[in-house]
Parts: structure tokens; sequence; C-alpha cells
């Protein structure tokens, strides 16, 4: 398990993406930025759904305890720019833990100080109105979505700079051999370009417009 995320970790998200396209599986999350730059944060997924919060108060964060070192935190909040599932303080304990980062389909708070901690944090965007009394967790590790992306607990969330995508775990073998020869063809294309070959013909020769299509 540790030697697939590793050798994904070595792999550019870009070729990732493309290997998905070839193989007709959807994972990239459109509209999920990293609060800042320089992350390549990488795990398997502990996910957590919220709801809006009914007559059970709700609160952000009660779950923490449970999730194992080297995790993914996926928190569903359906999308929610209003209040926050997230920030400092929460932050601040998952450090301690090893957790590898936290993806949420909504917001966050506190983000200097989340930023200053180094600890990857893949968002909608950032709001300061907290979701204490606003939603309810209503169940850990089940299937949840980021948008129109489909998690399952144990899949593989990879960020970077270039954003989110989620790897299914069954898939997870046949998208990394293919994304570790597209990465392959790519580098030969580097090498011709920097060789002085015009783009095009380098192109041609290894078939860069079919890299991502299916077969
Ligand atoms: O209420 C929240 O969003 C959580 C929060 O600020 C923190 O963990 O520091
Ligand atoms: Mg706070």
């Amino acid at each position: 398990m540790e030697q697939i995320l590793a050798e994904y970790k070595k792999l550019s998200i870009g070729v990732i993406s493309d290997a998905m396209d070839r193989l007709g599986i959807h994972g990239a999350c459109f509209g999920i930025s990293p609060l800042a730059q320089g992350y390549r944060m990488i795990g398997r997924a502990f996910t957590v759904k919220y709801l809006p919060a009914a007559s059970n108060r709700g609160t952000v964060g009660d779950y923490i305890d449970d999730v194992p070192a080297g995790s993914v935190i996926v928190l569903d909040n359906e999308g929610r720019l209003d209040c926050t599932v997230w920030g400092e303080l929460i932050t601040t304990a998952v450090k301690r833990m090893g957790i590898a980062g936290t993806v949420i389909y909504g917001v966050c708070r506190d983000v200097s100080s989340c930023i200053d901690l180094k600890y990857p944090i893949f968002s909608r965007g950032k709001f300061m109105r907290t979701g204490k009394d606003r939603v309810q967790a209503t169940d850990v590790n089940v299937p949840v979505s980021i948008g129109d992306v489909l998690v399952k607990p144990g899949d593989i969330l990879f960020g970077t700079d270039d954003g989110l995508i989620v790897i299914p775990w069954e898939k997870g073998e046949a998208i990394l051999s293919i994304a570790q020869s597209i990465a392959e063809t790519e580098e030969a294309i580097r090498q011709e370009v920097l060789k002085g070959t015009p783009l095009k013909q380098a192109r041609e020769k290894y078939d860069y417009h079919r890299l991502q299509s299916k077969q």
C-alpha cells in the first residue's frame, strides 16, 4: 500500500489525469484548490458526511481521534460556502497525528495559521463563519462526493499545485501503470525538444495527442 502511494507521488497529477481519461474514470475535482502552493498531498480517504444541523446541534471535528495516521480527511459539506468545517485548532491537532491533509467540499477558516502550519488543505474557498451549530457530521467512512466526484473510504487522494484528483482504490494499479507509461512518453518528447526537435515533430513521433484518448 505504501509502495503504490510512493509511486504515485513521483508523478505529475497531469499524467494521472490523462491515464484516468484513457480509462474513462472521472476523478478530477473541478473547483477545489490548495490553500497555498507547494503541497504534494497523498493518502487514503477518511470520509466525513456533513448535513445542515437540525435538532441535533452540530459541531466540527469530533471524529478526529478516529482518523488513522497517513489518511487524507475528506469532508463533504455539500459544497457549502457559508460556514466552515475546518480551522486552525483542528489543524494543530491533526499535525501531531501525522494526517496527510484535508479536502473540503466546502470552506475553512484561520487560513493564515493553517498555511503557517504547512498542513495541506484543499477546499472550495475560505470564510470565517463557523459550522458549529450550523452543520452536523452524520456519518464517517461512507461514500461522499466532492462535486461530481465520488470518494469512497480508502480511495487515493492526490493534491498538488494543479488541483486535486481522486483515484479509486480498486483501479489504483491499472491507472498507475498507464500514468507511468505516459510520463515516460512525455519524458521522451521533452528530450527531443531539448535536443532542438520542433515540438510538432516530437509530439507526432510519440503520438502526444492520443496519450489520454480511450484506446
Ligand atoms: O469552527 C471551526 O470552523 C473550527 C475552527 O475554527 C478551528 O478548528 O480552529
Ligand atoms: Mg478557529
